[in-house]
């Protein structure tokens, strides 16, 4: 176990890349990373039907717990371990599980508004918003949800056009003044590459370098096989 030296957030729209790039910058050095995905600090609903909670607002940020999130991270960061909450995108609720999460020398928040709240802001030693066009955005998410997520087509742009794309106009565009760094095009291969450096030096740093690195390669920006 040891004590965090470095928090880095990182936010942007649905289907920006932010876990995409937090996965690119933290692939060499995982053992000193903890990852902490947003999406699990979604206020538990289980009081709710799921029909009802089907219906709920997922983009704006009385959605999410700050006050659990904040005392997280701050457990972390003086080197206490956490029991992490997990979020089921399918049921649309947490689940009964929780993840011990110990202390590393890094701290990765990813998630749509993980620069919205002032008091996590103040936790973040660098700030990062992932800024990718809408239309890619949309594409992106389309698949994921549809795919992985248990969701119909119909189901997603229903809920793009009514929460999505309205609480990313008020809240989470206007959220990237607070970003130190902006990636353009989700995992650009450059950026990505000089966070990763970041990372390691700060890894380093704080006493546990010496990993092996390797060139960032970027496929096509919606995915799939990249044939057209
Ligand atoms: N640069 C990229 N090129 C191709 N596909 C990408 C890229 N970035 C993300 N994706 C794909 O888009 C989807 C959403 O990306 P993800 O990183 O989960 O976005 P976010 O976490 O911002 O919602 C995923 O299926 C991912 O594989
Ligand atoms: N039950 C839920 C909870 C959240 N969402 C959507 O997830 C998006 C955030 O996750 P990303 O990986 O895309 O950043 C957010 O836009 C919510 O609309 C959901 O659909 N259902």
């Amino acid at each position: 176990m040891s004590t965090p030296s470095f928090v880095i957030g990182i936010a942007g729209g649905t289907g920006a890349g932010k876990t995409t790039i937090s996965r690119l910058v933290t692939r060499n050095v995982e053992d000193a990373v903890t990852r902490i995905p947003l999406d699990n600090y979604y206020v538990d609903r289980s009081d709710l039907t799921f029909e009802r909670r089907r219906e709920l607002n997922y983009d704006h940020p009385d959605a999410f717990e700050w006050d659990l999130l904040h005392t997280h991270l701050e457990t972390l960061v003086s080197g206490q371990p956490i029991e992490m909450p997990q979020y089921d995108f399918e049921t649309h609720d947490r689940t009964s599980e929780r993840v011990r999460v110990e202390p590393t020398e890094v701290i990765v928040l990813e998630g749509i508004l993980a620069l919205y709240d002032a008091d996590i802001r103040g936790l973040l030693d660098l700030k990062v918003y992932v800024e990718t066009d809408a239309d890619v955005r949309i594409l992106r998410r389309i698949r994921r949800d549809v795919g992985d997520r248990g969701r119909d087509l119909d189901g997603v742009i229903d809920q793009y056009l009514s929460t999505v794309k309205p609480m990313h106009e008020r809240f989470i565009e206007p959220s990237k003044r607070h970003a130190d760094l902006i990636i353009p095009e989700g995992a650009n291969s450059v950026a990505v590459d000089l966070l990763a450096g970041k990372l390691r030096m700060e890894i380093e740093d704080s006493g546990d370098g010496d990993r092996d690195t390797e060139a960032t390669s970027i496929e096509s920006p919606i995915g799939g096989d990249g044939s057209s």
